[in-house]
């Protein structure tokens, strides 16, 4: 198969993880014999520094070409402490949503047995954990009316959704739901807020098409106790850009870790494909970033963009191989752990290369 693949690395870490991203891509390519081609473009802070735009044109034309995009991440605190500065890494990221219609963002929470004791939840409260979350990406509160008043000591921002935004991430839902457990959460705050109250109405209107899939409703607060209580109660949730933004980092900690959530950001286009985590700064340059969200994100973007099942299948079960062989990187060590099995970002991915050659 013939595919054009788009890195666009970002900030920080994006960087780090992107490279063993790409890595495995080729590794595919060379094992099933596919033919992936690649280009490269900027966004976020280095986007800025560069052409003073978070998204410059050049990087959108190339995304639109693109048969799938492997993002890194952006983000710098150059501007996460100056909340005045104008020009933002984050706007790169919204724009791009918005400009290749990316509103479902699919979130799965995967915990693989290895990581047990990664986590401070309690094992018994973890084991069999697997949850797909729908992320709406291209409403709400972020692509609101925003506006300063008063001299700039009053701010608004506008949670806003209209029936279709909500439809289409709804019916997206449902439809995995079907090939699951049967068994949807939508998630909102209906008891306050009317566009939640928007959500719900649409959310059970179409609820009687998909007869066979069992539908709860849970308030944010709720849902964000339950996660953490007992996760094996949800399988598939459907919720807001906000609410999906802050119970997916939460739920990142029944997978061990940031660095082990993959996305897929799919719509009308070209899909993205990136790690939920940021650009890390905190860690930027020391090399011990996990790459593993990357690794499985290019697993999703060979399944969702190229319906390539089998190497999806084996980069997951090399990212399995690697962990059951004891090799971890700082984030998801544990107690147990080998301190020689601690690796770097680039000794994980060799781990996994070496696996994908064999
Ligand atoms: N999609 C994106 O591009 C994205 C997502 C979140 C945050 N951001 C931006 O990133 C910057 C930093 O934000 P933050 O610190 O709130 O979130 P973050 O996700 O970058 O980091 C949160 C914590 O998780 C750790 N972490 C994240 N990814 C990791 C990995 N792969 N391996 C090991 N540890 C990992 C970090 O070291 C940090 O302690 C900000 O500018 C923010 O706006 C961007
Ligand atoms: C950086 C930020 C704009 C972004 C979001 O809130 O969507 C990030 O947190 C994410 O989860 O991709
Ligand atoms: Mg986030």
């Amino acid at each position: 198969m013939k595919k054009h693949i788009l890195v666009v690395p970002g900030d920080g870490i994006g960087a780090e993880v992107t490279t063993v991203g790409k890595q495995v891509l080729e590794a595919i390519a060379r094992k099933f014999g596919h033919e992936f081609t690649y280009d490269e473009a900027l966004i976020g802070h280095v986007a800025i520094e560069a052409t003073g735009s978070p998204l410059p044109g050049e990087t959108l034309t190339k995304m639109r070409a693109a048969d799938a995009i492997l993002f890194g991440a952006v983000g710098h605190p150059k501007y996460d402490n100056d909340p005045t500065a104008k020009v933002r890494p984050e706007q790169g990221l919204l724009q791009m949503r918005k400009e290749l219609g990316l509103y479902a963002n699919l979130r799965p929470i995967k915990l693989f047995d290895e990581l047990l004791d990664a986590s401070s939840i309690k094992p018994e409260i973890l084991r069999g954990a697997d949850i797909l979350f729908f992320r709406e990406l291209t409403g709400d509160v972020y692509f609101g009316k925003r506006e300063r008043l008063d001299e700039g000591n009053t701010a608004y921002d506008t949670m806003i959704y209209s029936k279709y935004e909500v439809e289409r991430i709804v019916r997206k839902a449902f439809e995995a739901a079907r090939t699951r457990n049967k068994r949807l959460c939508s998630v909102d705050k209906a008891n306050v807020l009317e566009s939640s109250r928007l959500w719900r109405e649409v959310v059970q209107a179409i609820a009687p098409e998909y007869a066979d899939v069992e539908v709860e409703h849970q308030f944010i607060d709720a849902a964000a106790m339950l996660l953490i209580k007992d996760p094996k109660r949800f399988d598939v949730v459907v919720t807001g850009n906000l609410f999906g933004d802050i119970l997916t980092d939460e739920a990142s900690q029944i997978a061990g870790s940031m660095g082990m959530l993959a996305s897929a950001s799919v719509g009308d286009n070209t899909g993205v494909y990136e790690p939920i985590h940021g650009s890390a700064h905190d860690i930027t340059g020391k090399g011990v970033a996990n790459p593993l969200a990357s690794v499985l994100s290019v697993a999703l973007m060979l399944d969702i963009s190229f319906g390539l099942k089998a190497e999806a299948e084996a980069v997951v079960g090399a990212v399995d191989a690697v962990l059951k062989a004891g090799y971890r990187t700082r984030d998801i060590a544990g107690p147990t752990t080998q301190p020689e099995h601690v690796l770097g970002t680039d000794a994980m991915g060799q781990q996994i290369l070496q696996l994908l050659q064999a």
